[in-house]
């Protein structure tokens, strides 16, 4: 168990040592009272303490979980310290969790760090589901992320894919190879800082700096998090205390980008029609805090709390995803042939731009991006927790429970996925080339009510890059490295990133 699983500067053992004591008569008086009578899920055994967090160790979280489905089965009681903690594990289970019962799943976890990062529920990932977060859901689905507003963001991602062309154009006139992984972050960070800021955002660079340092320590699990009513736990932590400190500083770049917008809103003339169209995502929400329409009132803290849920939510997951899409291909010349053929027959040659337009019939490219989403899901654990009592395949759930639905376990279930290890496109054949994200076998933008707002945003970045990268240029790994033997290891955090960079060389394609 590392220390990014505890995000704490003690080793384990000293603090497990510490806090034993003051919590281990608590913990046995709870464990018989609150499930008396109850029908709860299997589990695997657990230790004083630290309950299941031992079967944890050696592997990230969601490779782990997905062992003990294998043993325990698809709903699963883990004791997470001392929170205990349901783990679904399969298309069914999930079915239940996120459709039949949904609304009882609809909201997630509290606790000290995501209390923390969600801004106290005031942002829109952590609310609680709720009148704040109905409200929040509706900005984001028909102001924020509609198909209309993500159409209208061509012009941005459009840019910042022809600068990433550029540089991989550069890159490819000397034996210097591209870090895919650099330049994929930065891509996504600014296709979204200028979806959201426009393009003249002069914090821009340190706000994304801030937001890294928040994502890296709200990564993992943290000892506030396992053990909630230890004072002693929170007390230890370093994780919680230098959360709040770059927290604090996202919030005080935010509230001072917010403050300068509306500044310049004030000493500029009222909006036309034409301003409307060239909105950008912090116009908008604040043309609507001043036209006051909603039912409760859109504070300027509100506002800052939606942006960085949105950065939070968007360029990690995107940069990742398209990360693990090039080293899929690498390892696999028969999909990387297929689908570059596929993009340069379609649009024929000497093409300069690419747009979104020019995607319409690329079923091979989709589902390569959906074969990945399966293989790599970018946020494997979805996090919800139960707001009454439920039974869920017959076991009783108690009120409040964490729950985590393992999408990872669920996309390589082998009732549903046929040598669900290996990266096979054609899988997706089947399905319609239309992003309908509906199967519960196939969840990596989540289901139900609080599923991913910005599926569609950031599969348009997505399939816009991947065919710009495939389009200008044949690659291949540095030195000659045989792809099988690329490293495919995983770092979790908020998402699952790779834990070595990318490095390709790209040799420029041109025409015969
Ligand atoms: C490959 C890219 C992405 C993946 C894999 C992904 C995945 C997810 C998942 C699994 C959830 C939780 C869903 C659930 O609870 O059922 C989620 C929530 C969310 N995502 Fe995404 N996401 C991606 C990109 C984006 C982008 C680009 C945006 C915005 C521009 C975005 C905004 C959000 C928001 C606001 C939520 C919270 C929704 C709520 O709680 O009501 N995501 N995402």
């Amino acid at each position: 168990m590392d220390e990014l699983f505890f995000g704490s500067c003690l080793p384990l053992a000293a603090l497990v040592a510490t806090i034993f004591l003051s919590l281990l008569f608590r913990l046995l008086a709870l464990d018989g009272k609150e499930t008396a009578g109850a029908r709860l899920p299997p589990g695997p055994w657990n230790l004083p303490v630290i309950g299941s967090l031992h079967h944890l160790a050696g592997a990230p979280p969601h490779r782990a979980l997905l062992r003990l489905a294998r043993r325990h089965g698809p709903l699963m009681l883990l004791r997470l310290g001392e929170v205990p903690t349901v783990v679904v594990s399969s298309p069914e289970a999930a079915a239940e969790v996120m459709r039949t019962h949904d609304p009882v799943f609809a909201s997630r976890p509290q606790g000290a760090m995501v209390d923390v990062v969600g801004f106290g529920g005031k942002g829109i990932i952590f609310a609680p589901y709720g009148e704040h977060w109905r409200q929040m859901r509706k900005v984001c689905v028909v102001e924020l992320l509609s198909a209309r507003q993500v159409r209208r963001m061509e012009r941005i991602r459009q840019a910042e894919v022809s600068r990433l062309v550029e540089s991989a154009a550069a890159a490819s006139a000397s034996p210097a190879a591209v870090n895919l992984s650099q330049v994929l972050t930065a891509l996504a960070n600014n296709v979204i800082a200028r979806a959201v800021f426009g393009g003249e955002c002069r914090q821009q660079e340190a706000y994304l700096r801030a937001l890294e340092a928040v994502a890296t320590l709200a990564g993992g699990f943290s000892l506030p998090d396992l053990f909630p009513s230890s004072r002693l736990a929170r007390w230890l932590s370093c994780a919680a205390r230098d959360l709040r400190r770059s927290h604090a500083r996202v919030v005080s770049i935010t509230a001072g980008i917010v403050q300068e917008r509306m500044e310049k809103r004030r000493t500029t003339t009222p909006v036309a029609d034409a301003d409307v169209q060239d909105e950008d995502l912090l116009d908008v929400l604040l043309r609507l805090q001043e036209e006051g329409s909603l039912t409760l009132p859109l504070t300027t803290e509100i506002i800052s709390a939606v942006i960085s849920d949105i950065f939070g939510a968007a360029t990690d997951t995107t940069a990742s995803t398209l990360e693990w899409v090039m080293a899929e291909l690498i390892r696999d010349p028969q999909a990387m042939s297929r689908a570059t053929c596929e993009i340069r027959q379609k649009l024929g040659q000497g093409r300069v731009t690419i747009t979104n337009a020019d995607l319409g019939d690329l079923p091979y490219l989709r589902m390569v991006i959906k074969e990945t989403l399966r293989l790599r899901p970018a946020a494997p654990l979805i996090l919800r927790a139960s707001q009454e009592n439920c039974r869920i395949m017959g076991y009783d759930i108690p009120k409040g429970s964490p729950v985590f639905i393992n999408t990872f376990a669920v996309a390589r279930d082998p009732k549903y996925w046929d040598k669900a290890d290996e990266f096979r496109p054609e899988r997706f054949a089947r399905s319609t080339p239309e992003y309908k994200w509906t199967d519960i076998e196939f969840i990596p933008f989540g289901a139900g009510r609080r599923q991913c707002p910005g599926a569609l945003f950031a599969t348009t970045t997505m399939e816009l890059t991947l065919a710009n990268l495939l389009y200008h240029f044949d690659w291949a790994l540095p030195d000659g490295a045989d792809p099988k033997a690329l490293d495919m290891s995983e770092v979790f955090g908020l998402t699952i990133r790779r834990r070595s960079n990318l490095c390709m060389l790209p040799a420029l394609h041109l025409p015969h």
